[in-house]
C-alpha cells in the first residue's frame, strides 16, 4: 500500500529588543523574505527540493514539504525546512543589525501567540476516492481528538477550557495555567468543514487534491501540534496514516462517533490522568486511552503483516512500539519511559526540574519563568532555543542524520513527483529561465509557454519532463 504525505508548518515570529524601537512581525517577515523575493520575485516560491515556502497571512512564514511516499523522507524534508528558515532568520538578523537595531529576531515553532492567535502544522494524506469521504472522516475524527495524549507538544493552558458555543463557558481558557497535552485543542471549533479561519475544523474538507481528482483526494488534517521531537512527529504521522490504512482497507472497525468532539478535545487537553469519559453517539462511553488502545491493536496487526503505507517497515514497527509505550505512560502516570521521545513528556520533565530548582510547587505553573521556558522549547533561534541542546545531551531523541537533512534541503524526495519539480526548478535557475510551478504544473514562461501537467504524485519519472529539461539545456 502506498501513500503520499506532506507536512506544512507555520512559524511564529517575535522580537526582543534592548534600547531601540520594537519591530513588528510584518517588518521581521519582510526582512526574512527579502532574499526569497529577489530569488523568486514573490514571497511564495517552490524550492529546488520540491518544497513550497511562503509568507502566510499574519506574517507567518510557512514551509510545506514536498510530496513524500515514506515517513523517513518526510521527517528529513520537514527538518530540512527548519534549516532553510534558520538561514533566512540569520539574514533578517544581519539586516536589522545593519540598520542599527539592537534586538533579536525569534523564529518559533509553536501553535499560539500571546495575543490569542493560533497557527498550525497541517498534515496531508493522499486518500483514495473509492472510500467515501464522510465515512473516512467519521471514523478518523475520534482518533484525531484523542491523539494529543500521544503526540501533543505539551502546553501551559488555562485550567478552565473555553466554551464550545456562544454564551457557553468563557470565550478563552481561564484561571491559573495547568500543564496540558496541547495548546492547539482550544482553537478547534468544528469536526469537519471547509472553513479554516473563523470556525477552525479538525479536518479541513476543502477538496483540492493536487492530483487526478477522479482517483484521489488530499486529506487535510489541521488539528495537530507543531512537534519539536522527531520521534513524536513520527508517531503523530505514523499513527494517523495507520488508522487511515485501516479505514481504507475496509476492515470493520468499532465505531467511536463522539457526541461532542469539541468539548472532548478541550477536556482531553487537560486530562493528564486520562480520566475523562467521552460520550459516544450510540449512548456508550469511552476514555481516549481505551480508544487509542483499540486502534493500536488493529494497526499492529497491519504492521505485522507488512500491509501499511508508511514506506518503511522498521519505522512502522517503531511507531507501534512508541504508541504502546506512550499509552502505558499515560495510563500509569509514569512518564519517564517516554521522557526523551514524546514532546509533552520531554517538556513536562524539563518543567519539573526547573520547578524544583526554583523552589516552586510541582502543581504551580503560573511562574513567568516557566512561560519563558515553554517559549524557549519552541524557539529555533540559535542561542535562545533549548531544544537543540536537549537533543545533543540525549534528553530528546533524534531520528534523522544531519547529513541526510542537509541533503534534503537541496534534493527532493526521489520517488515522487517532487523529483520532477525539483529538477525543473534547479535547471530553470541554472539557465536563468522564467518559470511558474505549483504542486501539479511545470511551465516555462517563454514564448512557447511549454508546460507539463503532473497529475500523478507517485510518478517520479516522466518523458515529457525529460524533453522539457532537454529543451531548457539547449536554451
Ligand atoms: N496529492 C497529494 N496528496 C497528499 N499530499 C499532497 C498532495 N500533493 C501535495 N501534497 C502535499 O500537500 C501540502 C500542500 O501544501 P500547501 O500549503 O500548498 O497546501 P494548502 O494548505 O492546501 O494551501 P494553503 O496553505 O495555501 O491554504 C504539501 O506538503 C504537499 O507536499
Ligand atoms: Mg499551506
Amino acid at each position: 500500500m502506498k501513500r503520499i504525505f506532506g507536512v506544512e508548518t507555520e512559524f511564529g515570529l517575535a522580537y526582543t529588543q534592548r534600547q531601540t524601537r520594537r519591530l513588528g512581525p510584518e517588518e521581521l517577515a519582510r526582512h526574512m523574505f527579502r532574499k526569497v523575493v529577489e530569488w523568486g520575485r514573490s514571497s511564495n516560491v517552490f524550492l529546488p527540493n520540491g518544497a513550497r515556502l511562503y509568507l502566510d497571512v499574519g506574517s507567518h512564514p510557512e514551509y510545506a514539504t514536498a510530496e513524500c511516499d515514506s515517513l523517513a523522507d518526510l521527517l528529513a524534508q520537514d527538518r530540512a525546512g527548519e534549516g532553510i528558515l534558520l538561514e533566512l532568520l540569520a539574514d533578517a538578523q544581519a539586516a536589522i543589525e545593519a540598520e542599527g537595531h539592537d534586538g533579536t529576531v525569534h523564529l518559533l515553532k509553536n501553535n499560539a501567540d500571546s495575543s490569542g492567535n493560533s497557527y498550525g502544522c497541517h498534515e496531508n494524506y493522499l486518500i483514495r476516492r473509492t472510500v467515501e469521504f464522510s465515512r473516512l472522516t467519521t471514523a478518523l475524527l475520534p482518533f484525531l481528538v484523542s491523539r494529543q495524549l500521544l503526540v501533543g507538544a505539551g502546553a501551559l493552558i488555562g485550567a478552565v477550557p473555553p466554551g464550545t458555543r456562544a454564551g457557553e463557558g468563557p470565550a478563552t481558557a481561564t484561571s491559573g495555567p495547568v500543564f496540558g497535552f496541547s495548546a492547539r485543542s482550544d482553537f478547534m471549533w468544528e469536526g469537519v468543514s471547509s472553513a479554516t479561519t473563523r470556525s477552525r475544523p479538525i479536518i479541513n474538507a476543502r477538496d483540492e487534491p493536487h492530483a487526478d481528482a477522479a482517483l484521489y483526494r488530499r486529506l487535510h488534517v489541521i488539528v495537530g501540534d507543531s512537534n519539536r521531537s522527531e520521534t513524536t512527529s513520527l508517531l503523530k504521522l505514523g499513527s494517523a496514516a495507520l488508522v487511515i490504512d485501516l479505514i481504507e482497507s475496509g476492515r470493520p472497525l468499532k465505531p467511536f462517533t463522539l457526541k461532542d468532539p469539541i468539548a472532548d478535545i478541550r477536556l482531553l487537553a487537560r486530562d493528564l490522568g486520562s480520566e475523562h469519559r467521552m460520550r459516544l453517539a450510540d449512548g456508550g462511553e469511552t476514555t481516549a486511552a481505551d480508544m487509542l488502545e483499540y486502534f493500536l491493536g488493529e494497526a499492529a496487526d497491519l504492521v505485522a503483516r507488512g500491509d501499511h503505507s508508511l514506506g518503511d517497515d522498521a519505522l512502522a514497527v517503531r511507531v507501534i512500539d512508541l504508541w504502546q509505550r506512550t499509552l502505558t505512560a499515560v495510563r500509569t502516570g509514569d512518564w519517564d519511559p517516554v521522557a526523551t521521545e514524546i514532546d509533552w513528556a520531554i517538556k513536562r520533565r524539563l518543567f519539573a526540574r526547573y520547578q524544583q530548582r526554583l523552589g516552586l510547587d510541582p502543581g504551580d505553573f503560573g511562574d513567568p519563568r516557566l512561560t519563558r521556558l515553554d517559549l524557549a522549547y519552541h524557539d529555533l533561534t540559535p542561542g535562545a532555543g533549548i531544544f537543540g541542546g536537549l537533543e545533543e545531551a540525549g534528553l530528546a531523541a533524534r531520528l534523522t542524520e544531519p547529513a541526510t537533512v542537509a541533503r534534503a534541503a537541496d534534493v527532493p524526495p526521489q520517488t515522487t513527483r517532487a523529483r520532477l519539480r525539483g529538477e525543473f526548478i534547479r535547471r530553470a535557475h541554472e539557465q536563468q529561465l522564467d518559470f511558474t510551478v505549483d504542486w501539479v504544473h511545470l511551465r516555462l514562461n517563454d514564448r512557447a509557454q511549454r508546460a507539463v501537467v503532473c497529475k500523478d504524485p507517485f510518478q517520479s519519472e516522466d518523458e515529457r519532463v525529460d524533453r522539457l529539461l532537454a529543451l531548457m539545456s539547449d536554451a
